[in-house]
């Protein structure tokens, strides 16, 4: 709004006059700025002018008085400006005071005003004085033309004279007054200069500091304009952020009308439909009332009549129970006297596991269909038409893929615990490289206790087991491992070669076994011995538990080996073939099972050739890419489960066979030591039957029945069967492999000594299999026991004359053959029997040196 406009109310109204501030209506004036103008200032102003006109029209022509009156008036306006001034001063003074020097507009154009006013006035004034100055010199003129008419008159007519006289003696009077007068007014009009040049000065600095002011409200107002302008553009920029805000807020709220207007439309349709929903039930609810009322009717009566219909069911229902009680008890005799029939005829135990697939293998196909709780198992390949896409096979349990090692070994621990009765027992697992026999034996993690296999369970239980008898029986366990493939055996708990004689420790020493076992990982055959005396009858059994873990039984093409690997595929192919004859033998009941095909089948013989309980686990790969090595697998596994055995015996001696074993320990011993004298006499004939037959190593002279083999040092042999994966080299110990010694031992020995070779090696065969198929373990009487030392210890001198003595002592397990089957001490030529005679003589010896006493 326009400064002015808010000072005055509107801007139609003058600034206030002069005569305002003359008339004492300055405070008024300053009070009223606010409100409407006054009316009486603009007569006062109005009278002014009036006043001021009148004598600028009128002087000229009026009378004396008149001419004072406005005298008179000239002498008041000459206060009015003096006055005027000093309001101005005023004004000036309380602003200063006031403000502290800072003039407000308002102040700076009242004070502009009243200078306006003052310059107007003080130049009225003077335009007043030139013409009053005029005025006199008119006058003056006009007296001095009628003082000489008078004067002329004076002399026409002394009374005319004396009138103009007394006219002229007026005039003079008059004239010194008004003289007066005008004296009067030029020391006003003097006074007036005076106060007109100190307003003057006083304008000129109330002009200079109006100026000043004028420049700096003019500065701050430059800034003021530039602050708005900023201000301005900011909140126009705000202006359109909210304009933003609120087109954005409008959209949403638009949406959020819209949203709601939908979701109301939908509840009330939702409403409607409840409501004839709600309608149509309460109506329904009704009519099921009514019917709810009728039909209850009718389940009293029904009710009346099923609790009759109840009781004779019940009645009939018990007969029922009864009788399928009476079905179970008879299928659990079945399966009892199945499984009894089993035992009698000895079959071999088929187990079978399927393993899961393996992690990534989860877009492979299942080649098992079926496993039934009873054993049945349905494998399919839907790639193959007919008979062969679907066969069924029937074994004594079927564990699935999901199957865990404590399921299976629950199913396995009475069979492990029957050794400690002193049965034989072996367990193996048979199947494709891959398909979990090592998972199932030995256990994929032995520091996990879930996840342990059969043989570190086996030995666990064992323990336990044994510690639990304590009170009535005393148990020694001794641990091997035989590595078939390179026909090492090692006595874990041995760890010298002189305790080596000793590997039997007291039961707790299994402890200490379990934390070696943890060391080793076991796989190679794993053979426990068990040897527990009977507190109360002094009765000794042993009992032996083989746990083999058999080489992966895909074929040699499957196995895409080379080299080495090849040919230790191919032995191994080779005992699995012999194992598969071994097993045919006994399925066919052949007189002759060829147990000697390979170390395999030579190391299984205590187990699978009678007396034992043999369990066999059939290992299956899912994948029905292996499809036709699980039927192969599945077709051996299903002989296996034909082969009866014989009703499994306990090795339990009584008081008499013991003895026996003894005395034939004693004389064991003796012929040992007949053979180091014959050793020393021959080292005293150097040159002697050595040169002769081409024998030079005088480190086979040893003769010691125990520490002779057919074969050669332990180094040189090879044989195949068991999972280890040593150096393939092209031997075998037994007979029909015959051509493989003659082959390594060329350079040793004649064609001539090998014929001898091989009519002794047959003879002790036959002798061997006299004794085990007759079923004596020794013969009855010293006699013979001596008779068969003799023929033993001369068949001894013939093997070191053709140079096929023993490496060392330290290696004699290894050297287990035929040979060493000669001797009347073995059981049933089986090695597990030779080990335990090899392993026991310490404790056959003393007894036996009583009996020579
Ligand atoms: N029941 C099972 N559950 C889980 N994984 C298994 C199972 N059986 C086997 N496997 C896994 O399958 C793989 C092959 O198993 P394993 O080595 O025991 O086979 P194998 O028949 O002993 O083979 P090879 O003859 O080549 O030694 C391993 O990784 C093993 O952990």
């Amino acid at each position: 709004m326009n400064p002015y406009t808010e000072l005055y109310g509107s801007e139609n109204r003058g600034p206030y006059s002069l005569s305002e501030v003359l008339n004492g209506n300055v405070t008024e004036l300053t009070e009223s700025s606010e409100g409407p103008s006054t009316t009486p200032v603009f007569h006062a102003e109005d009278n002014s002018h009036d006043a001021f006109q009148l004598k600028q029209k009128c002087i000229g022509d009026l009378p004396a008085a008149t001419i004072s009156e406005f005298m008179k008036l000239n002498s008041k306006e000459q206060a009015s400006t003096r006055s005027l001034l000093n309001v101005a001063n005023k004004i000036l003074d309380e602003s200063i005071e006031r403000k502290n020097g800072d003039i407000s507009k308002r102040v700076a154009y009242l004070l502009k005003e009243v200078v306006r006013d003052i310059e107007r006035q003080i130049s009225g004034q003077s335009e007043v004085f030139k013409k009053q100055n005029n005025l006199y010199k008119t006058r003056e003129e006009k007296y001095q033309s009628k003082i000489r008419a008078l004067e002329i008159l004076a002399m026409g007519t002394s009374e005319e004279n004396e009138v103009a006289m007394n006219q002229l003696r007026q005039l003079k009077t008059e004239k010194t007054k008004i003289e007066e007068k005008r004296k009067v007014e030029e020391q006003d009009v003097i006074k007036l200069m005076k106060e007109k040049a100190h307003s003057d000065v006083q304008i000129s600095n109330l002009k200079q500091e109006l100026e000043l002011l004028k420049g700096t409200y003019e500065k701050h107002s430059l800034q003021m304009v530039v602050q708005a302008k900023e201000t301005k553009v900011e909140l126009e920029k705000k202006v359109m952020e909210l304009e933003c805000l609120l087109a954005d807020s409008m959209k949403k709220v638009e949406a959020l009308e819209a949203f709601s207007e939908s979701k109301y439309l939908r509840w009330k349709k939702k409403e409607l439909g409840y409501k004839s929903f709600i309608d149509f039930q309460s109506r329904s609810l009704q009519e099921l009332r009514v019917a709810s009322d009728s039909i209850k009717q009718e389940i009293l009566k029904t009710q009346k009549v099923q609790s009759k219909e109840f009781n004779h069911f019940g009645m009939k229902l018990k007969g029922l129970v009864d009788a399928a009680q009476n079905y179970h008890t008879v299928l659990e005799e079945n399966r009892k006297l199945y499984n009894e029939v089993q035992d009698l005829k000895g079959n071999i135990r088929v187990y079978c596991r399927i393993r899961p697939f393996l992690p990534g293998q989860s877009e492979k196909h299942t080649a098992i269909e079926y496993i039934g709780e009873s054993g049945e198992l349905v494998v399919a390949n839907s790639s193959k038409q007919g008979k062969d896409s679907h066969r069924l096979f029937q074994f004594n349990k079927v564990f699935g893929p999901a199957a865990t090692q404590e399921e299976v070994f629950v199913d396995t621990q009475p069979l492990i615990r029957s050794v400690l009765d002193g049965f034989n027992v072996c367990i193996f697992a048979y199947g494709q490289s891959g398909s979990g026999k090592t998972y199932t034996m030995s256990g994929p993690n032995l520091s996990s206790r879930e996840d342990w296999g059969v043989n570190y369970r086996a030995l666990h239980d064992l323990f336990h087991l044994s510690q639990s008898r304590r009170s009535s029986f005393t148990y020694e366990v001794g641990v091997q491992m035989v590595e078939i493939y390179n026909e090492q055996v090692r006595d874990l708990l041995c760890t010298d070669s002189s305790q080596k004689r000793y590997p039997f420790f007291r039961v707790f020493k299994v402890a200490f076994f379990l934390v070696l076992m943890k060391v080793y990982i076991i796989r190679s055959v794993l053979t426990v011995h068990v040897r527990g005396t009977d507190l109360k009858t002094n009765a000794v059994l042993h009992g032996s538990l083989h746990l083999v873990d058999l080489a992966g039984s895909e074929r040699v093409n499957r196995s895409e080996a080379t080299g080495d690997r090849l040919r230790e595929a191919q032995h191994i192919n080779k005992s699995l073939s012999a194992l598969g004859d071994v097993i045919f033998a006994l399925a066919q009941k052949s007189s002759h099972v060829p147990f000697r095909n390979s170390k395999l089948t030579q190391v299984l013989q205590s187990s699978l050739g009678g007396q034992a309980k043999t369990l066999m686990f059939v290992q299956l790969n899912p994948d029905v890419e292996s499809y036709s090595e699980t039927i192969s697998t599945l077709k051996f596994a299903e002989r296996v489960s034909g082969v009866e055995l014989g009703a499994a015996r306990s090795n339990k001696e009584g008081r008499g066979v013991r003895e026996l074993m003894e005395q034939v320990a004693f004389l064991k011993d003796t012929v040992a030591k007949k053979d180091e004298e014959i050793g020393r006499l021959r080292t005293l004939k150097p040159n002697s039957s050595g040169e002769k037959r081409g024998i030079s190593s005088p480190r086979y002279g040893s003769s010691s029945p125990r520490r002779h083999s057919m074969g050669t040092p332990r180094e040189s042999r090879t044989l195949s069967g068991g999972k280890s994966l040593g150096r393939v080299e092209k031997a075998s110990s037994d007979v029909d492999n015959s051509s493989d010694y003659s082959d390594r031992h060329s350079e040793a020995g004649s064609q001539q000594s090998l014929d001898d070779f091989r009519h002794h090696k047959e003879f002790f065969r036959q002798s061997r299999l006299a004794v085990v198929e007759s079923g004596q373990i020794i013969t009855d009487d010293v006699e013979s026991n001596t008779a068969v030392q003799d023929g033993g210890r001369n068949l001894t001198e013939d093997f070191e004359l053709l140079g096929f003595g023993d490496a060392d002592s330290e290696e004699r397990l290894s050297d287990i053959s035929d040979g060493v089957l000669s001797m009347g001490t073995e059981t049933d030529g089986s090695i597990n029997s030779i080990v335990e005679l090899t392993l026991f003589p310490e404790t056959v010896k003393r007894p036996m040196e009583s009996i020579e006493k």
